[in-house]
């Protein structure tokens, strides 16, 4: 029997400090999130980030968490619950941090019998701080406890055209009508990350990432965060010059991907733009990142700069027409079951 595990990053359980400071620990102590060797790891991670960071993102968690809990698992279980009266196979859901695990999300199919899973990694671009990570532990899991169970694993989407479809869609109906600027602020990754999983190592961060057909577009973050813009405003007939392209949630003293989303809203009122519309299509759900960083301390900058007018534009979340795109994608996976 088949099933579908839709895994998204994870929050912690609650805002107490401790349990920040529990997902933080595991979070930031994955390989592919800070790719330093262990030891280093463990210093910048347990000896400084830890000391400080969990008060105050436990702080940040307060301002955004529901009765039911974090957004973005709320988010994940209402996807769930919308695609089960969709489909005719088990679907459950899986953080790749913290609660519900992974493991608990494959232990709930098997006991409902399946045994050949359609994975799917909420995350429209590829990252090694993402995608990577969750088929990385989600076989990692399978060997060790469902070594009989297959999975499938489903690639980023970001070039699909019905998920582009329905981005625009989605965009356009919450657009304001006058906004000077449409910004597309994309989760940061460092740069260090780009040309450790190039596997041409052609990729500069540069104009490669907007060429055609460059075979490092496959594994580059940053082209796949351009694409998606480019395919977008293509859809909605914006102009070039109206839109703008971002970097949010840098974190430490590496290089991460610019231009940066807050020193961008600080300064762009200045430049003339007082009307902002912002979406942020890394992230398919809210969360913290969006719902926080950018609805409140990035309206503040905008304004604090500036601006006059900010408006956010929510994601996907549970919207009927992106429920529709993780059914075909699930079930175009759960056909390959039967090509093997
Ligand atoms: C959408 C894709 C994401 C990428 C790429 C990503 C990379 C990445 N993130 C950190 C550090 C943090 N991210 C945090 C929160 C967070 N990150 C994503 C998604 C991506 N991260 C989401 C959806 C969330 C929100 C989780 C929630 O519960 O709502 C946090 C925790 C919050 C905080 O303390 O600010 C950290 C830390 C790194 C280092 C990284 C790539 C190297
Ligand atoms: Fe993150
Ligand atoms: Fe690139």
């Amino acid at each position: 029997m088949k099933g579908i595990l839709l895994v998204n990053l994870g929050s912690p359980r609650s805002t107490a400090v401790s349990d920040v400071k529990e997902y933080l620990d595991e979070f930031l102590m994955d390989e592919k999130v800070i790719d330093y060797r262990w030891i280093f790891r463990a210093l910048l991670v347990r000896g400084i980030i830890l000391n400080t960071r969990p008060a105050k993102s436990a702080e940040a968690y307060k301002t955004v968490w529901t009765e039911q809990g974090s957004p973005l698992i709320v988010i994940t279980e209402k996807i769930q619950k919308k695609l089960q009266k969709l489909v005719d196979v088990p679907v459950e859901i899986g953080m790749r941090y913290a609660q519900p695990s992974i493991e608990a999300g494959i232990q709930k199919l098997v006991d409902k019998g399946v045994s050949e899973i359609v994975l799917f990694p909420l995350y429209p671009q590829y990252a090694m701080s993402t995608t990577e990570t969750v088929i990385e532990k989600a076989e990692e899991v399978r060997k060790k406890s469902f070594p009989n169970v297959k999975i499938n694993y489903i690639q980023p989407f970001y070039n699909r055209e019905i998920y582009i479809d329905c981005l625009a869609e989605s965009i356009k109906e919450k657009l304001p009508e006058n906004f000077d600027a449409l910004q597309f602020s994309y989760h940061g990754v460092p740069e260090r990350h780009i040309y450790k999983t190039d596997p041409t190592k052609t990729c500069n961060l540069n104009d490669c990432c907007s060429r055609e057909n460059n075979p490092s577009h496959q594994f580059c973050y940053r082209h796949q965060c351009f694409d998606v813009t480019n395919s977008v405003i293509k859809k909605l007939g914006l102009p070039k010059e109206k839109v703008m392209v971002t970097f949010q949630s840098r974190l430490g003293k590496d290089k991460w991907m610019e231009p940066y989303t807050d020193e961008t809203l600080e300064s762009i009122g200045k430049k003339g733009i007082k009307n902002l519309a912002i979406v942020c299509p890394a992230f398919v759900s809210d969360c913290l990142e969006t719902l926080e960083e950018i609805s409140v301390e990035g309206k503040e900058q905008f304004l604090h700069g500036g601006g006059e007018n900010f408006h956010y534009i929510p994601c996907l979340n549970d919207e009927d027409r992106w429920i529709e795109v993780v059914k075909t994608l699930c079930e175009e996976k759960l056909n390959e079951f039967y090509l093997v």
